[in-house]
Protein backbone atom coordinates (compact mmCIF):
# COMPACT_ATOMS: atom_id res chain seq x y z
CA UNK A 1 0.00 0.00 0.00
CA UNK A 2 1.52 3.46 -0.40
CA UNK A 3 2.53 5.59 2.28
CA UNK A 4 0.10 7.20 4.00
CA UNK A 5 0.76 10.83 6.16
CA UNK A 6 -1.36 13.56 8.13
CA UNK A 7 0.09 16.59 5.74
CA UNK A 8 1.17 19.14 7.60
CA UNK A 9 1.07 22.03 4.72
CA UNK A 10 -2.35 21.57 4.24
CA UNK A 11 -2.08 25.00 2.59
CA UNK A 12 0.07 23.06 -0.22
CA UNK A 13 -3.60 22.31 -2.07
CA UNK A 14 -4.96 25.53 -1.76
CA UNK A 15 -2.62 27.48 -3.97
CA UNK A 16 -0.21 29.72 -1.46
CA UNK A 17 -2.96 31.61 1.14
CA UNK A 18 0.17 30.46 3.42
CA UNK A 19 2.69 33.13 1.99
CA UNK A 20 -0.24 35.90 2.21
CA UNK A 21 -1.17 35.34 5.53
CA UNK A 22 2.57 35.71 6.42
CA UNK A 23 3.15 39.27 8.07
CA UNK A 24 7.40 38.79 8.22
CA UNK A 25 8.99 38.26 4.84
CA UNK A 26 10.60 35.11 4.60
CA UNK A 27 14.06 34.20 5.66
CA UNK A 28 16.59 33.19 2.71
CA UNK A 29 16.27 29.85 2.05
CA UNK A 30 19.61 27.86 2.31
CA UNK A 31 20.52 25.85 -0.85
CA UNK A 32 19.19 22.39 1.10
CA UNK A 33 16.26 24.16 1.44
CA UNK A 34 16.06 25.64 -1.81
CA UNK A 35 16.41 21.58 -2.84
CA UNK A 36 14.04 20.64 -0.69
CA UNK A 37 11.47 23.34 -1.90
CA UNK A 38 12.01 22.40 -5.75
CA UNK A 39 11.51 19.26 -5.01
CA UNK A 40 7.97 19.62 -3.61
CA UNK A 41 6.80 22.36 -6.59
CA UNK A 42 3.78 21.23 -8.34
CA UNK A 43 5.06 19.99 -11.78
CA UNK A 44 1.45 18.89 -12.67
CA UNK A 45 -1.92 18.86 -10.53
CA UNK A 46 -5.62 17.07 -11.06
CA UNK A 47 -8.41 14.53 -10.52
CA UNK A 48 -8.18 11.22 -10.58
CA UNK A 49 -10.48 8.49 -9.16
CA UNK A 50 -8.18 6.06 -6.23
CA UNK A 51 -9.14 3.43 -4.58
CA UNK A 52 -13.07 4.25 -4.04
CA UNK A 53 -13.16 8.09 -4.01
CA UNK A 54 -11.80 11.23 -5.76
CA UNK A 55 -8.78 12.52 -5.23
CA UNK A 56 -6.78 15.70 -6.00
CA UNK A 57 -3.71 14.86 -6.87
CA UNK A 58 -0.25 16.79 -7.06
CA UNK A 59 2.60 15.37 -9.25
CA UNK A 60 6.15 16.80 -7.70
CA UNK A 61 9.78 16.41 -8.76
CA UNK A 62 9.87 13.95 -5.56
CA UNK A 63 6.39 12.26 -4.81
CA UNK A 64 2.91 11.87 -5.90
CA UNK A 65 -0.04 13.08 -2.95
CA UNK A 66 -3.14 13.07 -3.22
CA UNK A 67 -5.98 13.98 -0.95
CA UNK A 68 -9.64 12.66 -1.17
CA UNK A 69 -11.86 15.34 -1.96
CA UNK A 70 -14.36 15.97 0.20
CA UNK A 71 -18.13 18.76 0.81
CA UNK A 72 -16.77 21.29 3.13
CA UNK A 73 -17.16 21.17 6.79
CA UNK A 74 -17.08 23.23 9.74
CA UNK A 75 -13.59 24.15 10.69
CA UNK A 76 -12.11 22.27 13.66
CA UNK A 77 -13.74 19.00 12.62
CA UNK A 78 -11.24 16.41 13.52
CA UNK A 79 -13.10 13.47 11.99
CA UNK A 80 -12.78 15.39 8.83
CA UNK A 81 -9.07 16.12 9.26
CA UNK A 82 -8.76 12.23 9.68
CA UNK A 83 -10.49 11.46 6.58
CA UNK A 84 -8.70 13.86 4.50
CA UNK A 85 -5.42 12.20 5.44
CA UNK A 86 -2.88 12.70 2.30
CA UNK A 87 -1.08 9.28 1.32
CA UNK A 88 1.64 9.70 -1.17
CA UNK A 89 4.37 7.49 -3.40
CA UNK A 90 7.64 8.56 -3.78
CA UNK A 91 8.77 8.81 -7.30
CA UNK A 92 11.65 6.96 -7.20
CA UNK A 93 9.12 3.74 -6.14
CA UNK A 94 7.72 3.92 -9.66
CA UNK A 95 9.01 1.44 -12.13
CA UNK A 96 6.65 1.79 -14.56
CA UNK A 97 3.82 3.10 -15.87
CA UNK A 98 1.21 1.88 -18.44
CA UNK A 99 -2.03 3.11 -19.53
CA UNK A 100 -5.09 1.35 -18.32
CA UNK A 101 -7.80 0.30 -20.94
CA UNK A 102 -10.72 -1.84 -20.52
CA UNK A 103 -10.09 -4.90 -22.98
CA UNK A 104 -12.79 -6.99 -23.95
CA UNK A 105 -11.75 -10.49 -25.35
CA UNK A 106 -12.28 -9.50 -28.73
CA UNK A 107 -11.29 -6.27 -28.58
CA UNK A 108 -7.35 -7.40 -28.86
CA UNK A 109 -5.77 -3.68 -28.48
CA UNK A 110 -7.01 -0.23 -27.56
CA UNK A 111 -10.39 -1.03 -25.20
CA UNK A 112 -11.29 2.48 -23.67
CA UNK A 113 -9.73 4.15 -21.87
CA UNK A 114 -9.95 3.86 -17.73
CA UNK A 115 -6.59 6.20 -17.09
CA UNK A 116 -3.14 5.57 -15.81
CA UNK A 117 -1.27 2.43 -13.88
CA UNK A 118 1.61 3.16 -12.08
CA UNK A 119 4.02 -0.14 -10.90
CA UNK A 120 5.63 0.21 -7.49
CA UNK A 121 8.37 -1.41 -5.66
CA UNK A 122 7.09 -1.42 -1.90
CA UNK A 123 9.73 -2.46 0.67
CA UNK A 124 7.99 -5.27 3.35
CA UNK A 125 9.28 -6.67 6.20
CA UNK A 126 12.60 -8.66 6.30
CA UNK A 127 14.27 -6.76 3.46
CA UNK A 128 11.49 -8.21 1.34
CA UNK A 129 10.61 -6.46 -1.60
CA UNK A 130 7.16 -6.75 -3.10
CA UNK A 131 5.75 -4.91 -6.62
CA UNK A 132 2.50 -3.26 -6.47
CA UNK A 133 0.26 -1.00 -8.58
CA UNK A 134 -1.63 1.95 -8.14
CA UNK A 135 -4.75 2.85 -10.21
CA UNK A 136 -5.20 6.78 -11.32
CA UNK A 137 -8.81 6.29 -13.08
CA UNK A 138 -9.88 9.64 -15.45
CA UNK A 139 -11.55 8.61 -18.61
CA UNK A 140 -10.19 11.95 -20.13
CA UNK A 141 -7.59 10.74 -22.97
CA UNK A 142 -5.83 13.97 -23.23
CA UNK A 143 -5.89 14.73 -19.43
CA UNK A 144 -4.58 10.98 -18.91
CA UNK A 145 -2.27 11.43 -22.08
CA UNK A 146 -0.58 14.79 -20.12
CA UNK A 147 0.15 12.63 -16.83
CA UNK A 148 1.47 9.34 -18.52
CA UNK A 149 3.87 11.34 -20.72
CA UNK A 150 5.16 13.03 -17.03
CA UNK A 151 5.15 9.41 -15.87
CA UNK A 152 7.48 8.28 -19.20
CA UNK A 153 10.13 11.16 -18.60
CA UNK A 154 10.09 10.63 -14.70
CA UNK A 155 11.05 7.19 -15.33
CA UNK A 156 13.90 7.76 -18.13
CA UNK A 157 15.55 9.98 -15.67
CA UNK A 158 16.65 7.10 -13.56
CA UNK A 159 19.85 6.60 -15.43
CA UNK A 160 21.29 3.63 -13.30
CA UNK A 161 18.13 1.57 -14.03
CA UNK A 162 19.55 -1.07 -16.27
CA UNK A 163 18.11 -0.64 -19.86
CA UNK A 164 18.84 -4.15 -21.41
CA UNK A 165 20.50 -7.51 -19.26
CA UNK A 166 21.94 -10.39 -20.44
CA UNK A 167 20.95 -13.46 -18.48
CA UNK A 168 22.81 -16.34 -18.02
CA UNK A 169 20.70 -19.35 -16.59
CA UNK A 170 21.64 -22.65 -15.26
CA UNK A 171 18.28 -25.28 -15.95
CA UNK A 172 20.26 -27.59 -13.98
CA UNK A 173 20.20 -25.82 -10.58
CA UNK A 174 18.32 -26.99 -7.28
CA UNK A 175 15.44 -29.31 -8.32
CA UNK A 176 15.77 -27.68 -12.17
CA UNK A 177 13.28 -25.59 -11.69
CA UNK A 178 15.08 -22.02 -12.90
CA UNK A 179 13.69 -21.98 -16.20
CA UNK A 180 9.99 -22.24 -14.65
CA UNK A 181 11.25 -19.34 -11.92
CA UNK A 182 12.38 -17.16 -14.60
CA UNK A 183 9.46 -17.72 -17.06
CA UNK A 184 6.87 -17.18 -14.41
CA UNK A 185 8.30 -14.90 -11.90
CA UNK A 186 11.29 -12.86 -13.02
CA UNK A 187 10.57 -12.56 -17.37
CA UNK A 188 6.91 -10.57 -16.67
CA UNK A 189 8.79 -8.17 -13.93
CA UNK A 190 12.15 -7.23 -16.69
CA UNK A 191 8.77 -6.87 -19.32
CA UNK A 192 7.06 -5.15 -17.49
CA UNK A 193 9.84 -2.22 -16.62
CA UNK A 194 10.92 -2.37 -20.38
CA UNK A 195 14.09 -4.29 -19.74
CA UNK A 196 15.13 -5.94 -22.76
CA UNK A 197 16.87 -9.29 -22.12
CA UNK A 198 19.19 -11.74 -23.85
CA UNK A 199 18.56 -15.07 -22.19
CA UNK A 200 21.63 -17.71 -22.58
CA UNK A 201 20.41 -20.98 -21.16
CA UNK A 202 23.92 -22.66 -19.81
CA UNK A 203 24.35 -26.15 -20.90
CA UNK A 204 27.40 -27.63 -19.18
CA UNK A 205 29.51 -26.77 -15.92
CA UNK A 206 31.80 -24.01 -16.90
CA UNK A 207 29.60 -22.66 -20.02
CA UNK A 208 28.94 -19.29 -18.57
CA UNK A 209 33.04 -18.71 -18.33
CA UNK A 210 33.81 -19.53 -21.66
CA UNK A 211 30.58 -17.28 -22.67
CA UNK A 212 31.34 -14.38 -20.85
CA UNK A 213 35.05 -14.77 -21.94
CA UNK A 214 33.77 -13.91 -25.55
CA UNK A 215 30.74 -12.60 -26.31
CA UNK A 216 29.55 -9.26 -27.06
CA UNK A 217 28.48 -7.08 -23.81
CA UNK A 218 28.40 -4.01 -25.11
CA UNK A 219 25.06 -3.00 -25.31
CA UNK A 220 23.85 -4.36 -22.24
CA UNK A 221 24.13 -2.58 -18.86
CA UNK A 222 24.00 -5.61 -16.53
CA UNK A 223 24.60 -9.47 -16.33
CA UNK A 224 21.97 -11.43 -14.15
CA UNK A 225 22.86 -15.04 -13.07
CA UNK A 226 19.54 -17.23 -12.56
CA UNK A 227 20.89 -20.55 -10.78
CA UNK A 228 22.63 -21.34 -7.62
CA UNK A 229 25.78 -20.33 -5.29
CA UNK A 230 27.88 -22.52 -8.23
CA UNK A 231 26.87 -20.68 -11.18
CA UNK A 232 26.35 -17.05 -9.32
CA UNK A 233 30.21 -17.64 -8.26
CA UNK A 234 30.85 -18.76 -11.88
CA UNK A 235 29.50 -15.62 -13.41
CA UNK A 236 31.31 -13.42 -11.19
CA UNK A 237 34.39 -14.89 -11.94
CA UNK A 238 33.54 -14.91 -15.36
CA UNK A 239 33.26 -11.18 -15.51
CA UNK A 240 36.22 -10.23 -13.27
CA UNK A 241 38.05 -12.60 -15.99
CA UNK A 242 37.21 -10.83 -18.43
CA UNK A 243 37.79 -7.16 -17.00
CA UNK A 244 41.21 -8.18 -16.24
CA UNK A 245 41.67 -9.73 -19.83
CA UNK A 246 39.94 -6.05 -21.61
CA UNK A 247 42.97 -4.09 -19.06
CA UNK A 248 45.43 -6.19 -19.84
CA UNK A 249 46.32 -7.96 -16.81
CA UNK A 250 47.79 -11.45 -16.40
CA UNK A 251 45.93 -12.98 -13.82
CA UNK A 252 48.22 -15.51 -12.68
CA UNK A 253 50.63 -13.16 -10.13
CA UNK A 254 47.76 -10.73 -9.81
CA UNK A 255 47.19 -8.45 -6.93
CA UNK A 256 45.64 -5.30 -7.63
CA UNK A 257 42.48 -6.67 -9.98
CA UNK A 258 40.50 -3.85 -11.99
CA UNK A 259 36.91 -4.07 -10.67
CA UNK A 260 34.53 -6.10 -13.34
CA UNK A 261 32.88 -3.62 -15.93
CA UNK A 262 29.12 -4.81 -15.62
CA UNK A 263 26.97 -5.56 -12.72
CA UNK A 264 25.56 -8.69 -11.77
CA UNK A 265 22.17 -9.46 -10.39
CA UNK A 266 21.83 -13.07 -8.70
CA UNK A 267 18.55 -14.51 -9.16
CA UNK A 268 18.26 -17.31 -6.22
CA UNK A 269 17.28 -20.57 -8.39
CA UNK A 270 19.51 -22.77 -6.09
CA UNK A 271 19.41 -25.16 -3.63
CA UNK A 272 21.43 -23.19 -0.79
CA UNK A 273 21.68 -19.36 -2.35
CA UNK A 274 23.58 -18.33 0.51
CA UNK A 275 25.10 -15.29 -2.21
CA UNK A 276 21.39 -13.89 -3.10
CA UNK A 277 20.56 -14.22 0.97
CA UNK A 278 23.68 -12.20 2.07
CA UNK A 279 23.14 -9.59 -0.45
CA UNK A 280 19.29 -9.13 -0.18
CA UNK A 281 18.84 -10.71 3.37
CA UNK A 282 16.28 -12.65 2.07
CA UNK A 283 15.98 -15.83 -0.66
CA UNK A 284 13.66 -14.23 -2.39
CA UNK A 285 12.88 -14.24 -6.37
CA UNK A 286 10.55 -10.84 -6.81
CA UNK A 287 13.04 -8.91 -4.26
CA UNK A 288 15.82 -9.96 -6.21
CA UNK A 289 14.35 -8.99 -9.40
CA UNK A 290 12.82 -5.77 -8.05
CA UNK A 291 16.68 -4.67 -6.90
CA UNK A 292 17.79 -5.26 -10.53
CA UNK A 293 14.91 -3.23 -12.02
CA UNK A 294 15.63 -0.16 -10.31
CA UNK A 295 19.31 -0.36 -10.14
CA UNK A 296 20.23 -0.79 -6.74
CA UNK A 297 23.60 -1.08 -6.47
CA UNK A 298 26.26 -2.51 -4.31
CA UNK A 299 30.13 -3.03 -4.29
CA UNK A 300 30.90 -6.33 -2.78
CA UNK A 301 34.46 -7.22 -1.90
CA UNK A 302 35.73 -10.07 -4.05
CA UNK A 303 38.69 -12.93 -2.95
CA UNK A 304 40.83 -14.73 -5.21
CA UNK A 305 41.82 -17.65 -4.38
CA UNK A 306 45.30 -18.94 -5.99
CA UNK A 307 48.16 -20.94 -6.00
CA UNK A 308 52.01 -21.23 -6.54
CA UNK A 309 51.77 -17.83 -8.53
CA UNK A 310 48.81 -19.22 -10.26
CA UNK A 311 45.45 -17.69 -10.02
CA UNK A 312 42.51 -20.26 -9.30
CA UNK A 313 39.32 -18.33 -9.53
CA UNK A 314 38.17 -15.18 -8.08
CA UNK A 315 35.12 -16.09 -5.10
CA UNK A 316 33.14 -14.83 -2.01
CA UNK A 317 33.70 -17.62 0.38
CA UNK A 318 35.85 -21.20 1.32
CA UNK A 319 35.26 -23.53 3.31
CA UNK A 320 38.65 -26.66 3.70
CA UNK A 321 38.70 -29.70 5.83
CA UNK A 322 35.01 -30.71 6.49
CA UNK A 323 32.95 -28.14 4.67
CA UNK A 324 35.41 -29.29 1.68
CA UNK A 325 35.08 -33.06 2.13
CA UNK A 326 31.61 -32.71 2.71
CA UNK A 327 30.81 -31.34 -0.95
CA UNK A 328 33.18 -33.78 -2.56
CA UNK A 329 31.06 -36.14 -1.14
CA UNK A 330 27.71 -34.81 -2.22
CA UNK A 331 29.30 -34.46 -5.42
CA UNK A 332 29.42 -38.00 -6.00
CA UNK A 333 25.74 -38.45 -5.25
CA UNK A 334 23.97 -36.14 -7.71
CA UNK A 335 21.36 -38.96 -8.45
CA UNK A 336 20.12 -37.79 -5.42
CA UNK A 337 17.67 -35.33 -4.68
CA UNK A 338 19.73 -31.95 -3.92
CA UNK A 339 18.51 -31.90 0.07
CA UNK A 340 19.04 -35.88 0.80
CA UNK A 341 22.56 -35.40 -1.43
CA UNK A 342 23.48 -32.58 1.23
CA UNK A 343 22.24 -34.04 4.34
CA UNK A 344 23.35 -37.48 3.77
CA UNK A 345 27.03 -35.93 2.68
CA UNK A 346 27.03 -34.21 6.52
CA UNK A 347 26.03 -37.22 8.04
CA UNK A 348 29.16 -39.47 6.27
CA UNK A 349 31.50 -37.00 6.59
CA UNK A 350 30.67 -36.45 10.09
CA UNK A 351 30.99 -40.61 10.72
CA UNK A 352 34.29 -40.58 9.16
CA UNK A 353 35.13 -36.79 11.07
CA UNK A 354 39.38 -36.12 10.50
CA UNK A 355 41.29 -33.75 10.96
CA UNK A 356 43.63 -31.74 8.58
CA UNK A 357 47.02 -30.96 9.55
CA UNK A 358 47.97 -27.97 8.33
CA UNK A 359 49.87 -24.25 8.72
CA UNK A 360 47.73 -21.37 8.51
CA UNK A 361 49.52 -17.87 7.72
CA UNK A 362 47.47 -15.28 7.81
CA UNK A 363 47.53 -11.25 7.37
CA UNK A 364 45.75 -9.46 10.22
CA UNK A 365 43.32 -6.80 8.85
CA UNK A 366 44.43 -3.82 9.69
CA UNK A 367 42.14 -0.64 9.01
CA UNK A 368 44.12 2.10 9.13
CA UNK A 369 44.19 3.81 5.67
CA UNK A 370 48.14 3.88 4.45
CA UNK A 371 47.91 0.17 5.45
CA UNK A 372 45.06 0.13 3.37
CA UNK A 373 46.20 2.00 0.28
CA UNK A 374 49.59 -0.10 0.43
CA UNK A 375 47.42 -3.10 0.04
CA UNK A 376 45.39 -1.59 -2.57
CA UNK A 377 48.32 -0.54 -4.10
CA UNK A 378 49.57 -4.44 -4.25
CA UNK A 379 52.58 -4.63 -1.66
CA UNK A 380 53.93 -8.00 -1.69
CA UNK A 381 53.19 -9.39 1.06
CA UNK A 382 56.85 -9.54 2.43
CA UNK A 383 56.28 -5.78 3.15
CA UNK A 384 54.24 -6.42 5.47
CA UNK A 385 55.82 -9.45 6.58
CA UNK A 386 56.20 -8.79 10.32
CA UNK A 387 52.19 -8.91 10.45
CA UNK A 388 51.99 -12.08 9.10
CA UNK A 389 50.97 -14.88 12.05
CA UNK A 390 51.15 -18.24 11.64
CA UNK A 391 49.30 -21.06 13.24
CA UNK A 392 49.52 -25.06 13.19
CA UNK A 393 48.02 -28.13 14.01
CA UNK A 394 44.91 -30.27 13.44
CA UNK A 395 41.94 -28.46 12.02
CA UNK A 396 38.57 -29.86 11.73
CA UNK A 397 37.36 -26.97 9.35
CA UNK A 398 38.69 -23.39 7.89
CA UNK A 399 36.75 -21.08 6.49
CA UNK A 400 37.20 -18.19 4.83
CA UNK A 401 34.52 -15.49 4.44
CA UNK A 402 33.63 -12.31 2.47
CA UNK A 403 30.55 -12.08 3.09
CA UNK A 404 28.30 -12.91 6.06
CA UNK A 405 27.11 -16.25 4.21
CA UNK A 406 23.34 -16.30 5.18
CA UNK A 407 21.48 -19.68 4.67
CA UNK A 408 18.57 -21.22 5.89
CA UNK A 409 20.93 -23.46 8.28
CA UNK A 410 22.14 -20.02 9.42
CA UNK A 411 20.01 -17.28 9.52
CA UNK A 412 22.74 -14.93 11.12
CA UNK A 413 25.39 -16.20 8.71
CA UNK A 414 28.15 -18.49 8.65
CA UNK A 415 30.45 -15.51 9.05
CA UNK A 416 27.80 -13.26 11.01
CA UNK A 417 31.18 -10.60 12.08
CA UNK A 418 31.50 -10.00 7.93
CA UNK A 419 29.98 -7.54 5.81
CA UNK A 420 29.68 -7.16 2.02
CA UNK A 421 32.25 -4.56 1.50
CA UNK A 422 34.22 -4.13 5.37
CA UNK A 423 37.26 -4.69 3.30
CA UNK A 424 38.32 -7.98 5.64
CA UNK A 425 37.45 -11.61 5.87
CA UNK A 426 36.47 -13.75 8.50
CA UNK A 427 39.17 -16.57 9.22
CA UNK A 428 36.92 -19.26 11.32
CA UNK A 429 39.30 -22.20 12.56
CA UNK A 430 37.55 -25.25 14.01
CA UNK A 431 40.66 -26.98 15.97
CA UNK A 432 40.29 -31.00 16.14
CA UNK A 433 37.92 -32.04 19.02
CA UNK A 434 35.56 -34.88 19.68
CA UNK A 435 32.53 -35.27 16.96
CA UNK A 436 29.76 -34.35 19.70
CA UNK A 437 31.87 -31.16 20.26
CA UNK A 438 32.31 -30.42 16.86
CA UNK A 439 28.36 -31.07 16.48
CA UNK A 440 27.67 -28.68 19.06
CA UNK A 441 29.25 -26.39 17.18
CA UNK A 442 27.34 -26.54 13.73
CA UNK A 443 24.36 -26.83 15.59
CA UNK A 444 24.66 -23.27 17.30
CA UNK A 445 24.71 -21.86 13.41
CA UNK A 446 20.68 -22.84 13.28
CA UNK A 447 20.27 -21.10 16.91
CA UNK A 448 20.67 -17.72 18.70
CA UNK A 449 23.54 -18.66 20.98
CA UNK A 450 27.34 -18.01 19.99
CA UNK A 451 28.85 -20.44 17.43
CA UNK A 452 32.32 -19.45 18.15
CA UNK A 453 31.93 -19.71 22.02
CA UNK A 454 33.98 -22.85 22.11
CA UNK A 455 37.46 -23.86 23.15
CA UNK A 456 38.66 -25.40 19.86
CA UNK A 457 36.76 -22.45 18.21
CA UNK A 458 38.90 -19.45 16.57
CA UNK A 459 37.71 -16.37 15.04
CA UNK A 460 40.51 -13.82 13.41
CA UNK A 461 39.66 -10.58 10.94
CA UNK A 462 42.40 -10.88 8.12
CA UNK A 463 43.44 -9.61 5.04
CA UNK A 464 44.99 -12.47 3.69
CA UNK A 465 45.67 -16.07 4.41
CA UNK A 466 47.62 -18.52 3.09
CA UNK A 467 46.55 -22.91 4.33
CA UNK A 468 49.49 -24.85 3.54
CA UNK A 469 48.31 -28.67 3.97
CA UNK A 470 51.06 -30.61 5.59
CA UNK A 471 50.57 -34.12 5.04
CA UNK A 472 49.22 -36.16 2.87
CA UNK A 473 46.42 -37.98 5.74
CA UNK A 474 43.08 -36.53 3.80
CA UNK A 475 44.37 -37.29 0.21
CA UNK A 476 42.79 -39.72 -2.03
CA UNK A 477 42.81 -42.94 -0.52
CA UNK A 478 41.48 -45.93 -2.40
CA UNK A 479 40.46 -48.34 0.32
CA UNK A 480 37.78 -45.46 0.99
CA UNK A 481 34.76 -45.86 -1.04
CA UNK A 482 33.38 -44.13 -2.73
CA UNK A 483 36.02 -41.68 -3.65
CA UNK A 484 35.93 -37.99 -2.21
CA UNK A 485 37.92 -36.10 -4.50
CA UNK A 486 38.08 -36.68 -8.46
CA UNK A 487 41.84 -36.26 -8.59
CA UNK A 488 44.82 -38.52 -6.46
CA UNK A 489 46.71 -36.06 -4.48
CA UNK A 490 44.53 -33.27 -4.51
CA UNK A 491 42.32 -31.65 -1.20
CA UNK A 492 38.49 -30.86 -1.66
CA UNK A 493 37.83 -27.20 -1.56
CA UNK A 494 34.19 -25.43 -1.19
CA UNK A 495 34.42 -22.13 -2.62
CA UNK A 496 30.77 -20.67 -3.11
CA UNK A 497 29.11 -24.41 -3.45
CA UNK A 498 31.68 -25.56 -6.18
CA UNK A 499 33.91 -28.11 -5.64
CA UNK A 500 37.82 -26.88 -6.19
CA UNK A 501 40.27 -28.90 -6.14
CA UNK A 502 43.92 -28.20 -5.03
CA UNK A 503 47.32 -30.11 -4.69
CA UNK A 504 48.86 -27.45 -2.90
CA UNK A 505 48.92 -24.21 -0.50
CA UNK A 506 46.05 -22.04 -1.41
CA UNK A 507 46.46 -18.38 -0.69
CA UNK A 508 43.56 -16.33 -0.30
CA UNK A 509 43.67 -12.62 -1.01
CA UNK A 510 40.13 -9.87 -0.42
CA UNK A 511 39.99 -7.12 -3.13
CA UNK A 512 37.65 -4.70 -1.48
CA UNK A 513 34.80 -3.31 -3.44
CA UNK A 514 35.80 -5.11 -6.53
CA UNK A 515 32.09 -6.01 -8.10
CA UNK A 516 28.75 -4.46 -8.20
CA UNK A 517 26.37 -6.56 -7.66
CA UNK A 518 22.58 -5.90 -7.90
CA UNK A 519 20.88 -4.99 -4.40
CA UNK A 520 21.35 -2.97 -1.08
CA UNK A 521 21.87 -2.87 2.75
CA UNK A 522 20.34 -5.23 4.30
CA UNK A 523 18.45 -4.55 7.74
CA UNK A 524 19.70 -7.09 10.12
CA UNK A 525 17.23 -9.62 10.90
CA UNK A 526 16.41 -11.83 14.27
CA UNK A 527 15.11 -14.78 12.00
CA UNK A 528 15.26 -17.90 14.32
CA UNK A 529 13.17 -20.01 11.99
CA UNK A 530 15.42 -22.40 10.71
CA UNK A 531 15.43 -25.60 8.73
CA UNK A 532 18.42 -28.43 9.13
CA UNK A 533 16.93 -31.91 8.65
CA UNK A 534 20.68 -33.57 8.95
CA UNK A 535 21.62 -32.73 13.00
N1 LIG B 1 23.44 -27.26 -18.13
C1 LIG B 1 24.21 -27.57 -17.11
N2 LIG B 1 24.42 -28.86 -16.78
C2 LIG B 1 25.17 -29.19 -15.71
N3 LIG B 1 25.79 -28.30 -14.89
C3 LIG B 1 25.62 -27.01 -15.18
C4 LIG B 1 24.83 -26.58 -16.28
N4 LIG B 1 24.83 -25.23 -16.30
C5 LIG B 1 25.61 -24.83 -15.25
N5 LIG B 1 26.08 -25.90 -14.59
C6 LIG B 1 26.92 -25.94 -13.37
O1 LIG B 1 26.12 -26.41 -12.28
C7 LIG B 1 26.78 -26.04 -11.08
C8 LIG B 1 25.82 -25.97 -9.90
O2 LIG B 1 24.74 -25.16 -10.20
P1 LIG B 1 24.01 -24.18 -9.18
O3 LIG B 1 24.94 -23.66 -8.18
O4 LIG B 1 23.27 -23.21 -10.00
O5 LIG B 1 22.91 -25.10 -8.51
P2 LIG B 1 22.84 -25.85 -7.12
O6 LIG B 1 24.08 -26.63 -6.92
O7 LIG B 1 21.53 -26.56 -7.12
O8 LIG B 1 22.70 -24.66 -6.09
P3 LIG B 1 23.58 -24.19 -4.85
O9 LIG B 1 24.99 -24.00 -5.37
O10 LIG B 1 22.94 -22.93 -4.40
O11 LIG B 1 23.50 -25.27 -3.84
C9 LIG B 1 27.46 -24.74 -11.38
O12 LIG B 1 28.79 -24.81 -10.98
C10 LIG B 1 27.37 -24.59 -12.91
O13 LIG B 1 28.62 -24.32 -13.49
Amino acid sequence: MPRSRRSSRVSALEGGREEEAAAVPPAPLTSAQQTEAAAEQTVLRGIFEIGRGSCDVVLSERALRWRPIQPERPTGDSKYDMLCKEEFIELKDIFSVKLKRRCSVKQQRSGTLLGITLFICLKKEQNKLKNSTLDLINLSEDHCDIWFRQFKKILEGFSNRPKSLKILLNPQSHKKEAIQIYDEKVEPLLKLAGIKTDVTITEYEGHAVSLLKECELQGFDGVVCVGGDGSASEVAHALLLRAQKNAGMDTDGILTPVRAQLPLGLIPAGSTNVLAHSLHGISHVVTATLHIIMGHIQLVDVCTFSTTNKLLRFGFSAMFGFGGRTLALAEKYRWMSPNRRKDFAVMKTLAKLKPEDCEISFLPFNSSEDVQERRAQGSPKSDCNDQWQMIQGQFLNVSIMAIPCLCSVAPRGLAPNTRLNNGSMALIIARNTSRPEFIKHLKRYASVKNQFNFPFVETYTVAEVIVHPRNNSSRYNPEEEPRETASENSFPWNVDGDLMEVTSEVHVRLHPRLISLYGRSIEDTNDSKVTCNCL
